[in-house]
């Protein structure tokens, strides 16, 4: 194992750097505290600090707090060393961080022990490290699997509704505006009944990328299901709204397609938060998704292939 030595004596420093080297140990030696926490900040190798209690500049107990208190990748097992006795110091030792003790003059044999028992600490220390990396790693990739479509890699419905939501509440206490577009591909369903449904599939993912790569950083682009798409505009007028509705449209038309040209209808409502006080969040995105569907239905039945604003009835 790596381990730092610290004592301000230099015969203590040699005694324990020897018997460390017989029991196959690497070992650096350091004067007092602050150099030895100058080693330990520029090396995270140490695995054991066997440290002398009392020490000019910073002293054993220092030592001790300043390693608890970083958050080195690593643990670091601390053994201070001490020819106090009486349970008063043994106590401040542990609330300093000590993982354990050894008294002067240094017995080969009681450190040997000692340092068997750490190496299992440490052994244990790192199997937990690993398994919380692990952990961390599959929590992360659930909520990528919960929350991501498979077939575009866009956000999928269940994230679209929660980040609706989050936003319309948060627009609302700001008192900004904030736009939804629901984006629907025209005649799918002949696309799909004439060049079958792995083109169609093909057709989806490039729609996908072509919505993310016409939108915003802001923006928050999600396949709604099938072939309909969403996009929330946060911070986003009525005017400006439109205007994003028009260039993903152009860009899906425009589009170099190679089976037959795909285009896009597109519904847009705004939300000024006037008319929706006293609802509440649910209410809210209900209303809005109607809207933004209502719009679109417009933007179908009049001929497909362009954007409708939602107009409120009078
Ligand atoms: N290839 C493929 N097709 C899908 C997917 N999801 C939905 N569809 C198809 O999309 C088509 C949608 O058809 P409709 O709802 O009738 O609408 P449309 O033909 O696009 O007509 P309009 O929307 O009125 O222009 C259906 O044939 C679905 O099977 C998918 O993930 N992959």
């Amino acid at each position: 194992m790596d381990i730092l030595v610290v004592d301000d004596a230099p015969d203590t420093r040699l005694i324990i750097k020897s018997v460390l080297k017989k029991l196959g140990h690497n070992v650096t030696t350091a004067e007092d505290g602050e150099e030895a926490w100058k080693l330990l900040c520029s090396n995270d190798e140490f695995q054991i600090v066997i440290s002398d209690w009392v020490m000019p500049n910073l002293d054993g107990l220092g030592l001790c707090q300043r390693i608890r208190n970083e958050p080195f990748s690593k643990y670091t097992y601390i053994i201070l060393l001490t020819g106090m006795s009486g349970k008063t110091n043994l106590i401040s030792g542990i609330a300093a961080g000590a993982d354990d003790f050894a008294t002067k003059p240094i017995n080969s044999e009681e450190l040997e022990v000692r340092l068997r028992s750490a190496k299992r600490i440490l052994d244990l220390e790192k199997t937990l490290a690993f398994q919380n990396e692990e952990l961390e790693r599959a929590n992360k990739k659930l909520v990528t699997y919960a929350t991501t479509d498979g077939l575009t890699g866009l956000y999928n419905r269940r994230a679209f509704q929660e980040h609706l939501e989050e936003t319309l509440l948060f627009s609302r206490r700001a008192n900004e505006t904030l736009s939804l577009l629901i984006l629907d591909v025209d005649y799918f369903k002949a696309y799909n009944d004439t060049f079958g449904h792995v083109e169609g599939d093909t057709a989806l993912k490039i729609v996908a990328s072509i919505l993310k790569e016409n939108s915003r950083k802001n923006d928050f682009v999600a396949r709604f299901g099938g072939e309909e798409f969403t996009v929330i505009l946060p911070n986003t007028n009525y005017n400006g709204a439109t205007l994003c509705a028009e260039v993903l449209r152009n860009a899906i038309e425009k589009y170099p397609w190679l089976e037959r040209k795909v285009t896009i209808s597109v519904g847009v409502t705004t939300v000024e938060h006037k008319r929706d006080r006293d609802e509440n969040v649910t209410e809210m995105y209900t209303r809005i998704l109607s809207e933004a569907d209502q719009a679109l239905y417009r933007s179908k039945s009049t001929g497909r292939n362009k954007v409708t604003h939602f107009k409120p009835q009078a």
